[in-house]
């Protein structure tokens, strides 16, 4: 496998290793020893979790506050989806900025989004599988999140506004990262 880090530091793309042959593919989705030597420090997971959406569901932008921050290791496992790191660390040189790629079944990339990142994702094919790992679990009262339009980031979504499906809680997310304690 690969590790490319992206301009945010600590966040990388993973590009594991597919043998082909005239069966099909093999390809280690994960190895903990060469993952954690590749982005140069140790991580564990605890939790994985899968979402199926359907072409222009737009889930994010999330993120864990304080001591339940997640890390995550995105895959995707049918479908194409944009992928979006948001770097929300206050003493990072790249806070507010943030990192788009296409992940896809296909050329089976991953992106890894560090703790104090948020996260989204937009569902390109007309409909996506996504695997992500956790490396602390899931806990509801530490739920936080951006507008996934938030005009601090103005991150350029690949589908137009007016075709995307968000859940009611997004919609309701802070427009402004002043309002993110
Ligand atoms: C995240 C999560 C959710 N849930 C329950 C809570 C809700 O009853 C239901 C759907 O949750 P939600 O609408 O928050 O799911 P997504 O909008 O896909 O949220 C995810 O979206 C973006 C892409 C992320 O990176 C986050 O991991 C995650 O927040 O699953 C759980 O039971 N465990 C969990 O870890």
């Amino acid at each position: 496998m690969k590790a490319t880090e992206t301009k945010l530091k600590g966040c990388f793309i993973i590009e594991p290793t597919i043998f082909e042959d005239n069966r099909g593919y093999f390809f280690e989705s994960y190895n903990h020893k060469d993952f954690c030597e590749a982005i140069g420090r140790e991580v564990n997971f605890v939790q994985d979790n899968q979402s199926f959406s359907k072409k222009g569901v737009l889930r994010g932008l999330h993120f864990q506050k304080g001591q339940h921050a997640q890390a995550k290791l995105v895959s995707v496992l049918e479908g194409r989806i944009q992928d979006v790191a948001v770097d929300l660390r206050k003493d990072s040189p790249t806070f507010a900025k943030y990192f788009s790629m296409e992940l896809n079944s296909k050329d089976k990339k991953q992106l890894f989004v560090p703790r104090g990142f948020a996260h989204g994702f937009l569902t390109l094919s007309e409909s996506a599988k996504v695997l992500y790992k956790c490396d602390n679990h899931y806990n509801k009262r530490a739920e936080g999140g951006i507008r996934f339009d938030c005009h601090e980031l103005n991150i350029k979504w690949l589908i137009g506004t007016e075709d995307l499906l968000l859940s009611k809680k997004d919609k309701n997310l802070p427009n402004y990262l002043s309002t993110l304690t």
